[in-house]
């Protein structure tokens, strides 16, 4: 028999897996919005394929019985129970290398569209207003102080990009190697509270894990400089929505670029209302190149399981227990 592949969540269609696996595999597709529906149609698969939106928890992987792994089409896991799937041998992966210009890029695009003013300017001139009122308050770019809370791929992507605007860059990572700061020509703090109050723009970068829940909650906003600006790309459980929203009304922030949230799909009513908010959701990685890369990435993962060759991208090395497939040796800067 043939070798069963299940790509989940919102995808409608697997031409790119089919391309990639077509000839050693059966791929399906099944568009679930909750791990109730994929415990009716994934539990037979020999690997799985997921986005972020449906959580790939323990009653799940307890009835994974015959799956060597499962591929994150994506950087951030969260979504998925590391601890569990290597618990019974399943390999997690991810695809870390597939959209970070896009989600630099996207940054950028939400801290100059708050900093120049950009959606209520543009409103402005659809009412056939001619007037620079709505730009009162926008600081000059050249000499603020971008803060990063994380600097990986994309932390990296966008401190290359905000220097070029002649933003002074100072980054917060416990992870990184010492020296990193030096070698990208910019400056680090040994600590979050160093950075905030030096943060006229903060932007967030790291992944969401028990660890930085919430690490943006109030006593950070409250930190910051009076008049800052907040732009999130990461995850929406690294910034508590609750403090946003306090920070807006105590005057430390006064703009926030977000394009993920708390409870996705959903969006807190009080920051949709709000015209200091500029949204988008969570599309920061997608490119007409980014997508298909993506997949057909996350796709040639699932090949190497099948073909019992080396899987590369493994984010849960350290609980698994008796893998199911052979992995690559570990990775630098692998989780
Ligand atoms: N909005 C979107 O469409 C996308 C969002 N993402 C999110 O962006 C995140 C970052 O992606 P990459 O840069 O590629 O990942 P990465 O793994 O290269 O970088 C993450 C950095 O965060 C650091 N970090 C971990 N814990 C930290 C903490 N407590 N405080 C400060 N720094 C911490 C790590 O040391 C690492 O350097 C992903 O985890 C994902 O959640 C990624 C792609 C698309
Ligand atoms: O790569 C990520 O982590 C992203 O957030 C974007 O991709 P996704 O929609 O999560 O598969």
């Amino acid at each position: 028999m043939r070798p069963r592949v299940v790509v989940t969540d919102f995808l409608t269609e697997s031409r790119f897996e089919e391309e990639v696996l077509g000839d050693i595999a059966d791929v399906s597709v099944l568009e679930a919005t909750s791990e109730e529906e994929l415990l009716s149609g994934a539990t037979e698969a020999d690997a799985l394929i997921v986005f972020h939106e449906v959580p790939i928890g323990p009653a799940l992987i307890e009835r994974l019985d015959r799956c060597l792994g499962v591929v994150r089409v994506g950087v951030g896991f969260d979504n998925v129970d590391r601890q569990a799937a290597g618990a019974r041998g399943i390999l997690v992966c991810n695809v870390p290398d597939y959209g970070t210009e896009e989600v630099a890029d996207h940054t950028l695009m939400l801290l100059l569209a708050v900093a120049r003013r950009l959606v209520t300017t543009d409103q402005s001139m659809r009412k056939s207003q001619w007037q620079y009122q709505t730009m009162l308050g926008a600081p000059r770019l050249r000499g603020q102080t971008l803060g990063l809370v994380g600097c990986g791929r994309i932390g990296t992507a966008v401190a290359l990009r905000a220097r070029a605007f002649g933003m002074r860059v100072v980054f917060f990572d416990p992870y990184k190697p010492a020296g990193y700061e030096k070698a990208l020509g910019v400056e680090r703090t040994a600590t979050l509270e160093e950075l905030l109050p030096q943060s006229n723009f903060l932007s967030v970068h790291c992944p969401a894990s028990k660890e930085t829940r919430h690490l943006i909650d109030r006593r950070a906003i409250d930190l910051l400089p009076v008049g800052s600006y907040l732009i999130n790309t990461a995850r929406g459980a690294v910034v508590e929505h609750e403090a946003i929203l306090a920070g807006f009304a105590s005057g430390r922030l006064v703009g926030a670029g977000l394009d993920v949230f708390e409870t996705e799909p959903l969006v807190c009513e009080e920051l949709r209302q709000d015209d200091r908010v500029i949204m988008t959701p969570h599309a920061a990685f997608y490119s007409v190149e980014a997508f298909p890369e993506m997949r057909r990435k996350a796709a040639l993962e699932v090949r190497r399981f099948l073909e019992k060759t080396p899987a590369v991208n493994v984010v849960n090395r350290h609980f698994l227990v008796d893998p199911r497939a052979p992995l690559s040796p570990k990775l630098d800067g692998e989780p």
